[in-house]
């Protein structure tokens, strides 16, 4: 099939690959024109791992091109996706005008059997508005496709070839069964529904996990006052299938493009439905608190940070990714940095994108030994292969003290106990001082 994608972030770049992937011939359109002449390089504007060889790969074969024309992508596609960003507005609902000016840019190239489909995570009745207002500028009939994506950074190409679910939501049956005949190669499940019910299905299950993770802090909180062990605890929820393992692992809050945002926009969707939702509040206002815990710990180890160096390792919202939106390390930074210490971070790959963000206000190490060197305190924000691998004794050797604030718990207990003499803080179980 000719399909056309607009924009080419982790969604829009990690579909395009995939369907090309499958057999599809793929257009992708930008309107960064930056980004479209690294893509025809065959270099990738985002770190993903397996991104580099599908696109090299599928670009030679012909099958996936790169575009900032409009009439070169979108005037013979049989299906064009939409997977433009919906960032955060002001008032916490989803800025849509990225999809509007992309909605009104193809509708001068449709005809009647084009079908539309919305990837981009978008408020319950978008794809209706967005309906009408192609309709109302071309003047006939669309067809619409609502096919959210759930695919994670730092996994998203296995997430999309190997997805739990595709979810078709639309009231066209003929559209709903081309696109499940787009992807009937991946041979995953498919779910059908209305528009309405697949936009619902995103949000949903993004606030649903982003409220295990908030409850497993909070439990991480009170195992701390307890004296229990929140991986223990986890270990043994997560065993239950109705729990199940994953999303238990309680951190320094969730962060990243997409929880934090859509959160938001679900709890707007239920406040201009008169629906009070107090449950989403909470989920917003313990990871608010969760974000802070790291330093509440520095701060009452220390009293003062004036004068004092600390690491952190990792910068990104997570591993895998060089993403730093809604980062936990951007406030964990601000925090010590206002309250005097001298911060040196070092990440594998996010170094770049976290100058553009916090800026000169800390240094950047170009490698864990560099940034640790005579520091008092290292803190871990990201749990990095390279930070979980590291020789924890070898570390505190080259420390002026040897104190770790572990904000990811990526050491075991017996790791830190064979390092003789030692300071380990990790988040939800007990404190380990020797
Ligand atoms: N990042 C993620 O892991 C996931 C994101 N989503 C959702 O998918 C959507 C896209 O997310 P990302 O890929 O992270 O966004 P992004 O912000 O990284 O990329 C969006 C791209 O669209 C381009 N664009 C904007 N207007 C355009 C237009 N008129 N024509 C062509 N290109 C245009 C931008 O230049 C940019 O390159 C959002 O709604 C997001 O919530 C859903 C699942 C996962
Ligand atoms: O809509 C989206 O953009 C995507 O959002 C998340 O994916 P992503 O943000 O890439 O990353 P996750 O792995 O979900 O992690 C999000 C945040 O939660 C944190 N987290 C995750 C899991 C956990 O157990 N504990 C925890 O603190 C991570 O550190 C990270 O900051 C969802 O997992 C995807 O299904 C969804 O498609």
């Amino acid at each position: 099939m000719k399909i056309a994608i607009l924009g080419t972030g982790y969604v829009g770049l990690s579909t395009g690959v995939c369907l090309s992937q499958i057999g599809h011939q793929v257009t992708c359109l930008d309107i960064n024109e930056q980004k479209i002449v690294q893509l025809r390089k065959g270099i990738s504007p985002i770190y993903e791992p397996g991104l580099d060889d599908l696109l090299t790969m599928n670009m030679a074969a012909g099958k996936l091109k790169f575009t900032t024309s409009q009439p070169e992508a979108l005037a013979n596609a049989e299906i064009i996706i939409v997977a433009v960003g919906t960032p955060q507005g002001d008032d916490g609902a989803a800025d849509l005008s990225y999809l509007v000016q992309a909605s009104k840019d193809i509708s001068s190239y449709i005809n009647h059997d084009t079908i539309i489909v919305i990837k981009s995570t978008v408020p319950v009745g978008t794809n209706d508005f967005i309906k009408k207002l192609i309709e109302d500028y071309c003047g006939f009939p669309v067809k619409m496709v609502s096919n959210p994506e759930f695919l994670r950074q730092g996994s998203a190409i296995d997430d999309t070839l190997k997805a739990d679910r595709i979810i078709i939501g639309s009231e066209n049956e003929e559209a709903a069964s081309k696109i499940q005949k787009m992807y009937r190669p991946l041979n995953v499940e498919v779910i059908i529904t209305s528009t309405k019910s697949a936009e619902m299905i995103k949000y949903a299950s993004n606030a649903f996990l982003a409220t295990k993770i908030s409850y497993i802090n909070e439990i991480a909180n009170l195992c701390e006052a307890v004296g229990a062990d929140v991986q223990d605890v986890a270990r043994g929820m997560g065993k239950d299938k109705r729990i199940g393992e994953e999303f238990l692992y309680a951190g320094i809050g969730y962060g990243g493009s997409c929880f934090p945002k859509d959160v938001k926009a679900l709890l707007h969707t239920a406040g201009v439905n008169g629906v009070k939702f107090p449950l989403l509040k909470e989920t917003i206002a313990i990871n608010d608190f969760q974000r802070e815990v790291l330093v509440a710990k520095v701060l009452k180890r220390f009293g003062g940070l004036k004068g004092k160096k600390i690491a952190m390792l990792g910068l990104a919202f997570k591993p895998e990714t060089d993403d730093m939106r809604e980062a936990p390390s951007i406030p964990i930074a601000a925090a010590l940095t206002k309250y005097g210490a001298e911060v040196v971070a070092y990440d594998p790959v996010a170094t770049d994108n976290a100058r553009k963000i916090i800026g000169d206000s800390i240094k950047y190490a170009g490698s864990i030994d560099e940034a640790v060197h005579e520091a008092d305190a290292v803190l871990i924000v990201t749990e990095w292969k390279e930070v979980k691998s590291i020789d924890v004794a070898e570390m505190l050797a080259k420390m002026k003290e040897p104190i770790i604030f572990d904000g990811r718990n990526c050491f075991p207990e017996e790791t830190i106990r064979a390092c003789g003499s030692v300071e380990y803080y990790p988040i939800g179980k007990p404190a380990i001082i020797i």
